[in-house]
C-alpha cells in the first residue's frame, strides 16, 4: 500500500511552467524518485516541477518545500513553483491556510520570503545570487565566472563564453542574436550534461533586447524545454547586469509570458514577480504509484 496514493494535489502553472502542488504537511511521507516520476506520467498530475510541501524546519518559516523534476531528480530552486506554492498556502480552502498576504518557504537551498501583490500576483525574493565556481558548481575553476567554456557542438559551434550563475540551482546562459533559431530541444541535453557542469544545468539562450528587457528561452535540467523557468530569468538578469548588457531591472519575456526581475542594491537579494494559475485539481493515482513501490 502506498501512502501517496489519492492524496490530493493542484495541477497550476507559472506562465505555463507545468507546476503540481502536493502539500504533506502533518506526515511523515517522502517521495522517493520513482515515485516522482509515476505522478509526471499521469496527463491529470504531470509536471515540469514538483512542489512537495512539508512541515517547517526553521522557526518563522510556513514550509519546507523539496522539488522535483519531471527525470525525478531535486533542484534547490524553482521560482514559478515558489509563486503556486503561494498562492496554495494563502487560498486554496482545503490546504491548511497560513500567511494572508506574506509567507516564508524553505528549500535545501534557503529561505525564500514571498509577498502577494495582487489575487493571483506574487514577487518571490530568490535570495542571493552566487558565482563562485565551486557554488555554481563547476568541474574546473574559472576566476571569473561571466564567461566559462563548454565542449563546443558540431552545430552550433558559435554557443560558446556562457556566463554561470547559482540560484540555488545551476545556470548556465548563452548570450545569443536570435534565441528562437536554435533548436534547444536538441542542443540543450547536450548542454545540459556538458562535463563543465559536474550537477548538469539549466541551459537559458539569452537575446537581450535592450537594458530593460531579455528575451529567454530555457532547456531545464530534469524537465526539459519548459514555456518559462523562474530561476533562470533571474540568473539571466543577473549575469546580464554582470556583463554591462542591462541595468539591474528588466522584464524578461520567456515563451510563456513576461517575469520582472530587480537585483536589490541594497542586500543583492533577486526579486522576481509574476502571475500563476490553478488548473485543477485531483487525487494522484494508486495504479501508477503501486507501480513505482
Ligand atoms: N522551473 C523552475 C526551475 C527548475 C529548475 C530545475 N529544472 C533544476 O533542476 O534546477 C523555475 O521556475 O525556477
Amino acid at each position: 500500500m502506498n501512502d501517496l496514493a489519492n492524496s490530493r494535489f493542484l495541477k497550476m502553472n507559472g506562465l505555463g511552467n507545468e507546476i503540481t502542488v502536493l502539500d504533506l504537511r502533518g506526515s511523515a511521507i517522502r517521495v522517493s524518485a520513482a515515485e516522482a516520476r509515476s505522478i509526471a506520467a499521469d496527463p491529470r498530475s504531470h509536471f515540469d516541477q514538483l512542489m512537495v510541501l512539508h512541515d517547517p524546519v526553521t522557526p518563522g518559516t510556513d514550509a519546507f518545500m523539496r522539488i522535483y523534476n519531471t527525470d525525478g531528480t531535486e533542484s534547490g530552486a524553482c521560482g514559478n513553483g515558489t509563486r503556486c506554492v503561494a498562492w496554495a498556502m494563502m487560498s486554496d480552502p482545503e490546504m491548511r491556510r497560513t500567511g494572508a498576504y506574506g509567507l516564508v518557504l524553505e528549500t535545501k537551498a534557503g529561505l525564500l520570503p514571498v509577498e502577494r501583490v495582487s489575487d493571483r500576483v506574487f514577487t518571490v525574493d530568490m535570495g542571493t545570487p552566487l558565482f563562485g565556481w565551486t557554488d555554481i558548481p563547476l568541474g574546473r575553476p574559472f576566476p571569473d565566472t561571466r564567461r566559462i567554456a563548454v565542449d563546443p557542438l558540431a552545430e552550433a559551434p558559435e554557443l560558446q563564453g556562457p556566463s554561470a550563475v547559482s540560484m540555488g540551482n545551476p545556470h548556465a546562459i548563452f548570450w545569443v542574436a536570435d534565441a528562437a533559431s536554435y533548436d534547444l530541444s536538441r542542443l540543450g541535453p547536450i548542454l545540459e550534461n556538458d562535463p563543465v557542469f559536474p550537477e548538469r544545468a539549466n541551459i537559458s539562450l539569452a537575446q537581450v533586447l535592450s537594458p530593460e528587457h531579455i528575451l529567454l528561452h530555457v532547456w531545464e535540467r530534469g524537465a526539459g524545454l519548459t514555456r518559462a523557468c523562474g530561476s533562470a530569468a533571474c540568473a539571466t538578469l543577473v549575469a546580464a547586469a554582470r556583463k554591462g548588457l542591462t541595468g539591474r531591472k528588466a522584464t524578461l519575456t520567456l515563451p510563456g509570458g513576461d517575469l520582472e526581475i530587480a537585483w536589490r542594491e541594497a542586500d543583492d537579494h533577486v526579486l522576481m514577480t509574476g502571475p500563476v494559475e490553478l488548473e485543477h485539481e485531483g487525487l494522484l493515482s494508486a495504479a501508477l504509484l503501486a507501480g513505482a513501490a
